[in-house]
C-alpha cells in the first residue's frame, strides 16, 4: 500500500480543524487494535455515561457534566434527572447583564467611576484556563475592539510578589476584583482575596467592597460569609471539575467583563461543535478520540511518557500550562478507577511552548535526544498579519514555514550517507545525524477567533477524558493534591507559634526542623505586632 494511502487516511478535517497523524508510529494494524482496545474498555459507553450525567466520578460521587455549560440554551441534558441546562443559561444570562453594566458604565465604583481594571484572582483551575483563554484572544481584532480602554489581570500565585503585581499601576477606585473558586476554601485564593479586600477598603472604606469585589463559585454560604453580597456571587456546580471550568462562570465571567459576553459566547459555541462531534461522530473520524488513542499507543505501548504541546502561535502561549493542569492533574494516578493498583502507568508529562522560541530551547532533546511524541499546532491566519516589502515572505510565512518543516525534521531524519554526501567530516557524522521516525502530529486552525479557542480547548479536555477512560481510572477527582496542603496547615501553624510566641519547632524530621529553623532566624526581623502592611507599589 502506498505511503499516501496511508496519509490520506490519517487526515481527518471537522469544523475547519485539520489533524494529520500520519506522523505517528502507527500503520492501519495499529489503528485497527487501538480501536479494538476501545472496545473492550468500553469508551462509546463511558463517554454516554459522561453526557447522560452518570456519576461517573465515583469517588466523589459526582456527574462530570462541563459539555453542559456550552450547550445551546435549547438542548437537554440532565444530572439526577433534571435539566440543567436552563440553569447553566440562568447563570450565564445573568453574566451578560453584569458585565453589560460593568462594561458601560452603569454599575461603577464607590466613588461613582467607571470600573475598566479587573483582577481575577483564583488558582488552578479557577485561573489557567481563564488566562490561556484571555491570552489567546488578546490580539484577536474583534475582541481587541471589545476590549479598549479595559484590562484584565490574574492573581493566582499566593506570593505575595504577584499581589503587587497585580495591583501596580491600579487605582482601587476603578478595579472590581472578582475571586474565583470553587470551593471558596483554597487557602492561596482566600488569602490573595483578604489582601485585596484590605487593599480596596484602605483606600475606599468597607463600605466600598460591594461595589469592587464580586464573586464566582459552587459555595454560595461561604462567598456571603467572605462579605460578598450573594447578588453580586456567579454558580456553578458540583458537577464542573475545576480544571473543566473555563466555560462555567469561571471563565465567561472575567473574560465578559473584558471582552463582552458576545465574543465569550463564540468561544462556549466552538467547544459545543466538538463536543456534539467527540459524542456522535464515528470513531475513525472523531478528533478527540483518535488522539486519545494516540497518546494511549505512545504511553503505554511505545513508552514515551511525555508530550511536547507546539504552538506555532504566541497567543496559545498559556496553552501548555493549562493542557498540564487538565492532563495531569486528570490522569496521574496510580490506581484503577476501582481503587486496584494499576499494573500499569498511567497520565503524560506535558510541557511546551510556542513554536519558534521552542526550537531555539528544548528542540535539541526532542530530535536528537529522547523520543518525545509532539503536537504541532498552527493557524493558517494570523491574528496580527505583518508584511514586509522586500522580504521573500510574510511574518506569518516566515513562523509557518517551521511549523511545515519541524513534523518532516522529526520523521525523516538525516542519515549518514546524506553528510557523506555533503562532505561533513567524517569525525562530526555521528553528531549531525538525526535518527527520524519520531513521532508528532499536526492540528490546523483556520484562524484563531473565539470560536477556535472553544474548538481547540474542547479537543484536549475530550482528548484527556479518552485516555483516562481507556486507562481504567477516574480523571475527575485529584485526591493527590491534598497531602502537601495538610503538611503546609502544621507548617502555617508552627510559623505563627514560633514567631508569636517564640514557641521551638516541634514534630518534624531533622531536614525540615533544620531548614524552618534557618528561615526563622534569617527573617527575625519581620513585625512582632499584628499590622498591615500592603506592597509599596
Ligand atoms: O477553585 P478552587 O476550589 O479554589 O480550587 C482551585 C484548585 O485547587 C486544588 O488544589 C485543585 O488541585 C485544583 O483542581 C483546583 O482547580
Amino acid at each position: 500500500m502506498s505511503d499516501t494511502v496511508r496519509c490520506k487516511s490519517m487526515i481527518i478535517d471537522f469544523d475547519g480543524v485539520l489533524l494529520d497523524y500520519s506522523r505517528q508510529r502507527a500503520n492501519f494494524d495499529t489503528l485497527n487494535k487501538l480501536h479494538n482496545l476501545a472496545k473492550a474498555a468500553h469508551l462509546k459507553e463511558k463517554i454516554n455515561g459522561m453526557f447522560n450525567g452518570e456519576r461517573i466520578n465515583s469517588t466523589e460521587n459526582r456527574s462530570v457534566l462541563h459539555i453542559a455549560l456550552r450547550a445551546p440554551r435549547d438542548s437537554v441534558i440532565n444530572s439526577d434527572g433534571k435539566n440543567v441546562v436552563p440553569d447553566v443559561w440562568q447563570v450565564l444570562d445573568k453574566i451578560r447583564d453584569f458585565s453589560e453594566r460593568v462594561r458601560s458604565g452603569a454599575w461603577v465604583g464607590a466613588t461613582g467611576k467607571v470600573l475598566k481594571d479587573v483582577i481575577a484572582i483564583g488558582i488552578g483551575g479557577s485561573f489557567l484556563g481563564p488566562l490561556f483563554v484571555h491570552t489567546a484572544l488578546q490580539k484577536d481584532p474583534e475582541a481587541i475592539e471589545f476590549a479598549r480602554g479595559r484590562q484584565l489581570r490574574f492573581l493566582a500565585n499566593v506570593d505575595p510578589i504577584d499581589v503587587a503585581r497585580n495591583i501596580a499601576g491600579l487605582n482601587p477606585e476603578t478595579t472590581l476584583v472578582v475571586v474565583v473558586s470553587k470551593t471558596f476554601t483554597t487557602a492561596e485564593t482566600m488569602l490573595n482575596a483578604r489582601t485585596l479586600r484590605e487593599w480596596i477598603s484602605a483606600a475606599l472604606g468597607p463600605q466600598a467592597v460591594a461595589k469592587h469585589m464580586v464573586a464566582v463559585s459552587t459555595n454560595l454560604t461561604l462567598v456571603e460569609k467572605f462579605g460578598i453580597d450573594p447578588n453580586n456571587a456567579f454558580a456553578f456546580w458540583d458537577w464542573v471539575g475545576g480544571r473543566y471550568s473555563v466555560c462555567s462562570a469561571v471563565g465567561v465571567l472575567p473574560l465578559s467583563l473584558q471582552y463582552g459576553f458576545s465574543v465569550v459566547e463564540k468561544f462556549l459555541k466552538g467547544a459545543s461543535s466538538i463536543d456534539q462531534h467527540f459524542y456522535s461522530a464515528p470513531f475513525e473520524k472523531n478528533l478527540p478520540v483518535l488522539l486519545g488513542l494516540l497518546s494511549i499507543w505512545n504511553v503505554s505501548f511505545l513508552g514515551y511518557p511525555a508530550r511536547a504541546i507546539l504552538p506555532y502561535s504566541q497567543a496559545l502561549e498559556k496553552f501548555a500550562p493549562h493542557i498540564q493542569q487538565v492532563s495531569m492533574e486528570s490522569n496521574g494516578k496510580g490506581v484503577s478507577i476501582d481503587g486496584v493498583p494499576l499494573p500499569y502507568e498511567t497520565g503524560e508529562i506535558d510541557f511546551g511552548e510556542p513554536g519558534t522560541n521552542g526550537q531555539h530551547s528544548f528542540y535539541q532533546l526532542i530530535h536528537q535526544g529522547r523520543v518525545i511524541p509532539c503536537d504541532f499546532i498552527g493557524v493558517v491566519k494570523s491574528q496580527q498579519p505583518v508584511y514586509l516589502k522586500g522580504e521573500m515572505v510574510s511574518n506569518h510565512d516566515e513562523l509557518m514555514s517551521n511549523f511545515f518543516a519541524q513534523p518532516d525534521a522529526l520523521a525523516y531524519g538525516k542519515t549518514a550517507e546524506q553528510l557523506l554526501k555533503e562532505n561533513v567530516p567524517q569525525p562530526l557524522i555521528p553528531h549531525k545525524t538525526f535518527s527520524g521516525n519520531r513521532p508528532s502530529l499536526s492540528l490546523l486552525l483556520p484562524t484563531l477567533n473565539a470560536y477556535n479557542i472553544g474548538q481547540l480547548l474542547a479537543i484536549y479536555e475530550h482528548r484527556i477524558a479518552v485516555e483516562g477512560f481507556l486507562w481504567g481510572i477516574n480523571s475527575f477527582d485529584q485526591w493527590g493534591v491534598e497531602l502537601g496542603k495538610s503538611l503546609a496547615t502544621q507548617v502555617r501553624k508552627q510559623l505563627h507559634a514560633s514567631r508569636k510566641k517564640g514557641e521551638p519547632i516541634e514534630g518534624f524530621n531533622f531536614s525540615t526542623t533544620t531548614m524552618l529553623t534557618r528561615y526563622l532566624e534569617e527573617s527575625a526581623d519581620v513585625p512582632k505586632e499584628d499590622c498591615t502592611i500592603l506592597p509599596k507599589i
